[in-house]
């Protein structure tokens, strides 16, 4: 009952005045039939046994305006039906994606049983508005039940009963065929995930190359066929069933009404019912029946719909994934550092540990480098600092207040990063680059600044739209004077614009580029990192790379082997400690003077 007077909730906020208009047109669908059939027998009567003719006349006018307005309620109904849904949808996908905004770290997004339980949120967010159409038509049913049974008590009372009775077993039967379409659903939303995603991989151009070059399509779409197979296989089953239920319902109520019928044509050819009387009750069983058979699904409906919202109601009401501060410190401008004490990091219980007891220092307005093998956990380290996860133990303190106890919206504010992992988004080469600022969407100025510092300026400008220009050919653009296709970016010059966006929050206390440098030629590379340098400058900053000569400039190098901090110092004094990194510098080294002997 909740979750039902929720999503009420819902759709009244969403539109109200279509909800009265539509609640209105079901009462009146409801009794609609019941006049109609009402004014027939009387109509029937007046003709075995004439009378004046005004009044057949008004009969007759009734009949036709209520056939009419029962004609057209399923049309308007129809229509407020599909505004209700698209109103509320439109609130109800608003309220679910602002929830999910809300997790500030990734584990939920990591996590199969929170996905699944996010696409049955979204499925039934998408039309909260039937399951009110479910409970009026509980509601219509219940009117037109009403003034039926009146009717058919009033032929014959047993034979009401007898109708009546037979919706119990209706009702026992689709509830429980409703908690097996649930659990249904249920089983099929991990086997559609899977098969949406094999879909999108066969149709997304960065999956293209692979896909064609390894003749990886018969592959893909085998197995989407065969997720497909299993989910029809599942859904086959609950029809199956579904058929047999229905079909022994409905052969109970045929002859129920077949039975009634007999006895009904028996009793008018003895005299004991008017033709009239014949009519009214051949439509009150009809309308009974049906009423009853649409009250007993709807209201299975009703709670299969209930159980899905109830997914909805979890997500939007789901507690931080990441614990807030019960008592929120400020975070002011760094002073003195950012450190981490004897961090120890899992992703989770299942999995091994990466971060085994870190210490590590990054000093205020100095750039600490991270190396270390593929896997060692030097990205793992940029997401603890950005808070996406929280130590498993140990802490990280900023100017000695440990990140847990900041807000992490203000926490992020003052950060930039390039990430190893950047996103090129579908969108304008100017969008792109706002992405590292939001503020500077408006600001052109600023959005071409940080594209020149970033050396990709000339690039973008050469666009057919400029910094207008899509950055994808997956879409067109959607103004009406440019039907252009967009472009495709190199490798590198995605590289820049997301160093563009780094750019744009060079001002932020802490700043974490990660590979930031992967992609770029020789050239570009050199003249990146001597801009990188330029943000680096007076500033707090973490870089992670593998070329060891685009760090050796860093104040502090500091080594990561085994989940653990080997060594640290200077270029100059790790290459005297003639340990792990002295090892892979010269291992460099010698790979470059090796070309040029
Ligand atoms: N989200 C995740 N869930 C589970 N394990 C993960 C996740 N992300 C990374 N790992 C694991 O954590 C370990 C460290 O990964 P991480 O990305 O931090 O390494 P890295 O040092 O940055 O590597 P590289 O030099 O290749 O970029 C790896 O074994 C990886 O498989």
């Amino acid at each position: 009952m909740r979750t039902a007077f929720r999503v009420t909730g819902l759709v009244w906020r969403s539109a109200p005045w279509h909800l009265v208009a539509y609640v209105v047109l079901t009462a009146l669908g409801g009794l609609t039939s019941v006049v109609v059939a009402w004014l027939t027998k009387l109509a029937l009567d007046r003709l075995v046994s004439p009378g004046p003719v005004g009044l057949l006349l008004a009969l007759a006018t009734g009949i036709a305006v209520w056939g009419l307005v029962g004609a057209l309620n399923p049309q308007f109904g129809q229509y407020l039906r599909a505004e209700l849904d698209r109103r509320a949808g439109l609130r109800a996908k608003d309220t679910l994606f602002a929830a999910v905004e809300r997790f500030t770290g990734l584990s939920r997004f990591e996590d199969p049983e929170f996905l699944d339980r996010l696409r049955l949120a979204e499925q039934s967010a998408t039309s909260p508005g039937q399951l009110i159409d479910s409970v009026l038509v509980v509601g219509r049913g219940g009117v037109t039940l009403i003034g039926f049974v009146g009717a058919l008590a009033i032929i014959s009372p047993w034979f009401t009963f007898v109708v009546l009775a037979a919706a119990a077993p209706a009702l026992l039967v689709e509830l429980r065929l409703a908690k097996q379409r649930t659990e249904m659903i249920l089983t099929l939303t991990p086997i559609q995930r899977r098969e949406l995603f094999y879909a999108s991989m066969l149709s997304m151009a960065s999956a293209a190359k692979e896909i064609r070059l390894f003749g990886l399509g018969p592959l893909l779409r085998g197995r989407m066929i065969t997720e497909a197979r299993r989910g029809n296989a599942t859904s086959r089953d609950m029809d199956r069933k579904e058929l047999v239920h229905h079909g022994g319902l409905i052969a109970l109520a045929g002859t129920i009404a077949g039975t009634g019928l007999v006895w009904a044509l028996m009793a008018a050819g003895a005299g004991e019912l008017t033709v009239g009387d014949v009519s009214l009750f051949v439509a009150a069983t009809a309308a009974v029946q049906s009423a009853t058979s649409a009250m007993v699904s709807a209201a299975a409906r009703v709670r299969q719909q209930v159980l899905l919202f109830e997914h909805f109601d979890a997500v939007i009401s789901a507690g931080p994934d990441l614990p807030e501060p019960s008592q929120p410190g400020e975070i002011s401008a760094l002073r003195k550092g950012i450190e981490l004490r004897d961090v120890w990091f899992r992703y989770s219980d299942a999995h091994p540990w990466v971060l085994r007891g870190v210490n590590l220092f990054l000093p205020h307005q100095s750039t600490v480098a991270l190396v270390g093998r593929n896997g060692g956990g030097k990205s793992t380290i940029v997401k603890l600092l950005c808070r996406f996860y929280d130590p498993t133990r140990g802490e990280i303190r900023w100017d000695g207040v440990d990140i847990r106890d900041i807000p992490v919206g203000e926490l992020r504010t003052r950060m930039g990063a390039v990430f190893q992992d950047f996103v090129a988004y579908d969108f304008s080469a100017s969008d792109n680059i706002a992405i590292g600022d939001l503020s500077a969407i408006a600001d052109p100025d600023r959005i071409e600044l940080a594209a020149r510092r970033a050396g990709v300026h000339d690039a973008i400008a050469a666009l057919p739209r400029g910094y207008d220009t899509l950055l994808t050919r997956a879409f067109r653009s959607q103004s009406d004077v440019d039907r252009d296709p967009g472009v495709v970016l190199s490798g590198g010059q995605w590289q820049r614009v997301a160093l563009a966006r780094a750019f744009l929050r060079e001002d932020r206390d802490l700043v974490i580029l990660d590979e930031p440098s992967a992609g770029l030629d020789a050239e570009a590379e050199h003249e990146v990192h001597s801009r990188l340098r330029e943000i680096r400058a007076g500033r707090t900053s973490l870089l992670i790379s593998h070329r060891l000569g685009t760090i050796r400039g860093a104040d502090h190098i500091a080594v990561l082997v085994d989940g653990l901090i080997a060594e640290q110092g200077t270029h100059c004094e790790l290459l005297a400690a003639d340990g792990d990194y002295a090892r892979l510098f010269n291992l460099q080294a010698e790979g470059y003077l090796a070309v040029t002997s």
